[in-house]
């Protein structure tokens, strides 16, 4: 199966579920079980998750018993677009190709869905009873580790406080985009490790691998906010540069950003040698990225 194909299809599967995910009797908790399904079920690439599954996959399992676990990954991924967007930070106005969650729920409402769906993601890895009760203690704490103070949320926290300052330099553009972003793409493949039983040299090679294809996304991505249409991407570009924010595509030219980019993509391939061709979807991931802003 082509790249596409494959995509398409576990999308498909991820789109159905997390549409049944979140819904409530309660009346009153009824606008906010709204806006959490407006961010989440209104597109999204579904990269995270179909990263997981597809990891699980190349390590010989079938991926279909842990689809829950990768809704719970995309929940955690829009929670953290929902505030990335509000006023007190990004302060944008469409994501996904409609209007932000605050703009058409309001500020607190969206805070909270933000919250909801980050709590909800945890509810749903806890509630998982065909896996091991060991295996869902060491992916919540995988999890939490990289979603929170020292992960993402720090990433993002120092994301805010450099606003306006070019000068953070090539290491604190690598901690800002490894804390903030890469760091999800990590915790996707530790957990599909965790599932999947990989040996300690299996992981090694996807520790490699989720590093530098972390990396990947992130200048593709950064390069994609000067170069992209925002009809396609479904968000604005250029906010980079007016926020005057220090990315692989401000601080360096956009030649040098994509050879950049070519290089952390073969470094990802190249880390999935021990697999051989059972990798062929995992490489394909990454070419996809880098076909996106060449
Ligand atoms: C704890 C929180 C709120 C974390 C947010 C992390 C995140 C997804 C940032 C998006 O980065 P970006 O601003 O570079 O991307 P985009 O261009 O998509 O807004
Ligand atoms: C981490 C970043 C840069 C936010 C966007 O991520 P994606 O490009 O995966 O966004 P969706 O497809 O999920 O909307």
């Amino acid at each position: 199966m082509m790249l596409q194909e494959y995509m398409e299809e576990q999308k498909k599967h991820i789109d159905a579920r997390l549409k049944e995910l979140l819904c409530t009797d309660v009346k009153a908790f009824e606008t906010l079980y709204e806006s959490m399904n407006y961010s989440l079920n209104g597109g999204g690439k579904r990269i995270r998750p179909i990263l997981m599954l597809a990891v699980i996959e190349m390590l010989g399992k079938n991926p279909r018993p842990y689809l829950d676990m990768a809704c719970a990954l995309e929940c955690v991924h829009t929670y953290s677009l929902i505030h990335d967007d509000l006023p007190a930070m990004d302060n944008d106005d469409y994501r996904r190709g409609n209007l932000t969650n605050h703009k058409v729920y309001g500020e607190g409402m969206a805070i909270l869905a933000g919250d909801g769906l980050l709590t909800y993601a945890f509810e749903l890895m806890a509630s998982q009873k065909q896996i091991e009760s060991s295996k869902i203690a060491a992916i919540i704490s995988t999890f939490a580790q990289a979603a929170g103070p020292a992960g993402m949320v720090g990433g993002q926290a120092f994301d805010l406080e450099s606003e306006g300052n070019m000068e953070i330099g090539i290491d604190g553009l690598k901690l800002l985009h490894k804390a903030k972003t890469g760091v999800i793409f990590k915790t996707a493949i530790d957990i599909a490790a965790i599932l999947g039983d990989a040996t300690q040299e299996e992981r090694n090679a996807l520790d490699d691998y989720a590093l530098y294809m972390g990396l990947t996304f992130q200048i593709t991505d950064d390069i994609l906010d000067v170069v992209g249409d925002s009809h396609v991407l479904g968000k604005p570009v250029g906010s980079d540069e007016k926020n005057k924010k220090a990315t692989y595509a401000t601080i360096f030219s956009l030649e040098e950003a994509r050879r950049l980019a070519r290089q952390a993509a073969e470094s990802a391939s190249t880390s999935l040698k021990p697999f051989g061709d059972r990798a062929r979807i995992l490489k394909e991931l990454v070419e996809y990225m880098l076909v996106r802003v060449n």
